[in-house]
């Protein structure tokens, strides 16, 4: 009989371990966006199936997140931010993620083909790919625009979800995909601005340590004010509509605003106020992505109850 009252030690696995192999934080927003990718698409799916699709889409994307920590455990051992996970803390071994990532990256991606269709379950098994092999084992370690093509594969999860209802592509997922691709690089950089010490020690080439903040900052504006055109632009789109084009107006203006303020800003300020400007752009780089796939959710219910206007 087992021994209910047994109190795992510290250094043992529970439950919680193998879900933090998920990145559940991250995985939230990119399960989000292949959720409205599904949704937005001209052919409607069962919700049940629906349902089923998306959950195995975060399964996939959860097992790419582990096999990521497997792959990254000895960047992760020195970097302060990454230093608790499960495999650093010892509490899973690399052996065990190992086998869980790719176990659940099998089963996702069979059980997404089964569900929906081929395309669907092969473009899932192609974007863990592309995170696990060409962003974690490939780029990551060897150049600065290691997240600008890397990220990449954070951008098909619409264009799956868009995939699961169609069985294929469209221009409306293709610009689903450009609207995460070109955030990604302001998204992660300003992160990178703030931890950028983590960079340097665990020695990974991400911009800030191999060309310096300040030539960060630049291309943090750059790829805002490229940004800005595409997002607005997917309003006149067959997904957009005048409350996704009012969002993105409101959110691209909030963006370039937050990016011309990091432009502008001096060593010297950022530390004098412990990099304030940085982080808040890094949050809110998370609001603007919630926000233009929540405007893009709001004008399929809109049409789907008749009152789309474009
Ligand atoms: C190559 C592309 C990307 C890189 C390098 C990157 C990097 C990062 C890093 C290092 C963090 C901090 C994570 C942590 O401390 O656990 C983070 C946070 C986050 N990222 Fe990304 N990211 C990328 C793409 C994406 C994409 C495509 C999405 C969603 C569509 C996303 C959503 C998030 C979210 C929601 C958080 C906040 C998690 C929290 O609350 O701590 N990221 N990102
Ligand atoms: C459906 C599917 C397979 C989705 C994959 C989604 C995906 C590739 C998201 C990228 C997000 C991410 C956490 C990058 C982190 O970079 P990092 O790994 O360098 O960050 P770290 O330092 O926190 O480990």
């Amino acid at each position: 009989m087992s021994d209910i009252s047994y109190i795992p030690q510290d250094n043992e696995a529970r439950f919680g371990d193998y879900i933090a192999l998920l990145k559940p934080r991250v995985m939230s927003l990119v399960v989000f966006t292949a959720f409205v990718g599904l949704v937005v698409a001209p052919n409607p799916v069962h919700p049940f199936v629906g349902f089923v699709a998306i959950l195995f889409i975060a399964l996939g994307g959860g097992a790419s997140g582990a096999l990521n920590m497997w792959y990254d455990a000895d960047i992760d051992r020195i970097m302060r931010r990454t230093r608790s996970r499960p495999i650093p803390a010892g509490r899973v071994t690399e052996r065990e993620a190992l086998g869980f990532g790719l176990a659940l990256s099998g089963i996702s991606c069979v059980m997404l083909a089964l569900a929906t269709n081929v395309f669907a379950g092969l473009f899932l098994a192609f974007t863990i790919f592309f995170y696990v092999v060409v962003y974690t084992m490939w780029l990551k370690r060897a150049t600065p625009q290691n997240i600008v093509i890397g990220g990449a594969a954070g951008a098909f999860p619409p264009m799956i979800g868009w995939a699961v209802a169609t069985g294929g592509i469209s221009i409306e997922s293709v610009a689903m995909f450009l609207l995460v691709f070109l955030w990604t690089p302001p998204h992660f950089w300003s992160l990178a601005l703030f931890m950028k010490a983590d960079y340097d020690e665990a020695k990974v080439p991400m911009l800030t340590s191999t060309h310096g903040r300040t030539v960060t900052r630049k291309h943090i504006l750059a790829y805002a004010l490229v940004l800005a055109p595409l997002a607005v632009g997917i309003g006149f789109t067959s997904i957009g509509g005048p409350l996704y084009f009012a969002t993105a107006l409101v959110m691209n203006a909030l963006f370039i605003k937050g990016a011309i303020e990091i432009y502008g800003r001096s060593e010297a300020q950022a530390e004098a106020d412990k990099y304030a400007v940085e982080k808040r752009f890094f949050y809110f780089s998370l609001i603007y992505l919630f926000a233009h796939f929540l405007a893009l959710l709001a004008e399929a219910g809109l049409s789907y109850l008749g009152l789309g206007i474009w």
